[in-house]
């Protein structure tokens, strides 16, 4: 059944007497996209740390492919299928584009050519191949989130968690971004949950929509109804109005 792609039962995360989760239920369908939103502290990187096992959930269950994936290690969820981007992007400056994707190929016990020759795949459909031999560092703010999109791609995931995807790239250059992503669902069918601050990208690209606040859920559903949502109208009012 679709509903068992990824589900977070009563989720809670818990730091010292801080919680950043509490009691977070939903379920996300293979193949859609969808959005997290909420307010700063509202728990989006917590939920992101949470599903890629960066941390333990103090109570309730992560479900992927209906597995119970809540105490698996970050490396054996990666393995299952769950690959994700950072807010702030960590190319390794020193190694050219290709390295770093073939530095986060999946495929074990591959030779170097092969390695190289698979990389390659990523590194076009991301638009990279003309920097390909260029280290890492020389590359733009766009240019990195389109690295690490390829060293995401690397490790052939089902599910993407991508942190803030036009966080600090140039407005220019947003649009191919986005462009880029829907492509890795319509072409490489992988399912996308967003953490993006900017509502005119969240409705261009999510189909649902999760609205957390004080690590609860506030409303749930396809992405324009909750864009509609008193609570995210006043967060995101200034968005809204720009994109109208
Ligand atoms: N490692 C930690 N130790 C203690 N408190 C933490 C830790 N990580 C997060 N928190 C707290 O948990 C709450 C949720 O934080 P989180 O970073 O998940 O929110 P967020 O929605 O991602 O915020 P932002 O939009 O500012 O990135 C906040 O009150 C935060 O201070």
């Amino acid at each position: 059944m679709a509903a068992d792609f990824l589900s977070v039962e009563r989720l809670t995360v818990a730091f010292g007497g801080v919680f950043a989760l509490k009691d977070v239920s939903f379920a996300i369908d293979e193949g859609r996209t969808t959005a997290i939103l909420g307010p700063n502290g509202a728990g989006k990187t917590t939920l992101f740390n949470a599903i890629s096992g960066a941390v333990r959930p103090t109570a309730g269950k992560i479900r992927f492919l209906g597995e119970d994936i809540s105490t698996k290690s970050p490396s054996s969820r990666c393995h299952s299928g769950i690959a994700r981007t950072f807010q702030i992007t960590q190319p390794f400056g020193g190694l050219s584009v290709i390295e770093n994707v073939m530095v986060a190929l999946a495929t074990k016990g591959a030779s170097m050519a092969d390695a190289r020759r698979e990389a390659a795949t990523y590194v076009d459909f991301v638009g990279l191949t003309a920097k390909a031999e260029d280290p890492a560092r020389v590359l733009s703010t766009g240019q990195r989130k389109r690295l690490e999109l390829a060293r995401a791609l690397a490790t052939h995931p089902r599910l993407l968690l991508l942190d803030e995807v036009t966080g600090g790239v140039d407005r220019p250059s947003i649009p191919e971004l986005l462009s880029l992503i829907r492509r890795l669902r319509e072409e490489r069918r992988i399912t996308i949950v967003v953490v993006e601050h900017n509502m005119e990208v969240l409705l261009d690209l999510a189909d649902d929509a999760v609205f957390l606040n004080r690590g609860e859920v506030v409303v749930t559903g396809g992405m324009e109804e909750v864009a509609g949502h008193e609570a995210v109208r006043s967060i995101y009012l200034g968005d809204i109005d720009a994109a109208a």
